[in-house]
């Protein structure tokens, strides 16, 4: 029998405007449902996606939820992009009060009503948020998928790309971490057609040296460069976003980055952070750990570190954990 693939959108800023729209056009979607507090906004939007319906590959039927987050309920995945990036004009923890607000004020009402798909979350601080998913609705982790760094890996790729002259799509590299500026590079287990960034620096050093930690500060900071002269980023995060939810609903077992809940990797646990995982249709069906220098392993924990202090700032954390009785 037929089946819909249905996506709900909460929040309709850049970011969320823009995976609408990522989605309409690859046809990823059979159905949209779209909803934000400011209903001028949500519905200017499900107008001018509906205006581009001639233009797309495929029919989509799209729906105007407005703040009504309950009719998300029967979607397969729902991407939360709800927030104001004008509070994370320096630093994505500037928004850490807001979008955890955000949050707390639609999660629980979306699964109380019965959503049993995939949650992908963008909003910044982005593994405070995942965290939170999980936290106050007790929702199963592995449908928890934060975009966390894979928009950062895929910079990395784009900035080792540039170093070496090969395309970013045959490098094999991730940022990992908190989706921050306490993120790092993998470098130790990065690789090109199956080899070592190390091992190939030293077969051919005129083509592949370059100075680390100059392309891990660029990876880094790229989301800086793009939000200076436009104050967001919109299309790579929205085509980050649009991947995960392909993954999802053509169960593609795709190994992408992406923030998961921590179960002893590394000796962490408790929170989301970034790692490669499987995607699939049930969300998170592995999580990979890589080899690691000490110097990288320091940094992992320490932006851990970073991700629990966030989470110590929100004094209703423990009030509002999610009871199973
Ligand atoms: N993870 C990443 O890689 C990444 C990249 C870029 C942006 N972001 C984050 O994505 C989020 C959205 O960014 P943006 O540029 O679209 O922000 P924006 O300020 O342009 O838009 C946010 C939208 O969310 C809506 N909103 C706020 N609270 C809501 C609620 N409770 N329910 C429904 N809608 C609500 C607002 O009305 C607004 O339309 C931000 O948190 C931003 O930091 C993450």
């Amino acid at each position: 029998m037929y089946q819909t693939r249905k996506i709900g959108v909460v929040g309709q800023g850049h970011v969320g405007a823009h995976v609408a729209n990522s989605l309409l056009m690859q046809g990823i979607a059979d159905e949209l449902y779209l909803c934000d507090i400011n209903e001028a906004k949500v519905t200017s939007e499900v107008q001018d996606l509906r205006d581009s319906l001639s233009f797309v590959p495929y029919n989509t039927k799209i729906v105007n939820c407005y703040d009504h987050y309950e009719e998300l309920a029967c979607c397969d995945v729902i991407v939360n992009a709800a927030g104001k990036v004008a509070l994370a004009a320096g630093n994505r923890d500037g928004e850490l009060f807001f979008t955890t607000d955000a949050a707390r004020s639609f999660a629980k009402r979306i699964v109380d009503a019965g959503f049993d798909g995939i949650f992908v979350s963008i909003s910044n601080p982005c593994d405070v948020v995942c965290t939170e998913l999980w936290h106050l609705t007790g929702y199963d982790p592995k449908k928890i998928i934060g975009s966390g760094c894979g928009l950062d890996s895929a910079r990395l790729r784009t900035e080792i790309s540039k170093k070496v002259g090969v395309s970013p799509k045959s490098v094999d590299a991730y940022m990992i971490g908190e989706h921050g500026f306490s993120q790092l590079a993998a470098f130790k287990a990065a690789t090109i057609a199956g080899k070592s960034l190390n091992e190939l620096q030293a077969e051919n050093p005129d083509k592949y040296a370059f100075d680390h930690m100059e392309v891990e500060e660029l990876a880094r900071k790229g989301g800086y460069v793009t939000y200076q002269g436009k104050q967001c980023t919109e299309y790579a995060v929205a085509n980050s976003a649009a991947r995960v939810c392909a993954a999802v609903l053509h169960n593609e077992h795709a190994v992408l980055s992406a923030s998961t809940l921590m179960t002893g990797q590394y000796g962490e646990e408790g929170i989301f952070t970034s790692l490669p995982c499987v995607i699939g249709a049930e969300g998170v069906e592995e999580v990979y750990t890589l080899d690691l220098s000490e110097h990288e392993l320091e940094g992992l924990h320490k932006s851990c570190q970073h991700i629990r202090d966030n989470i110590a700032q929100l004094d209703w954390w423990d009030a509002e954990a999610y009871d199973a009785k």
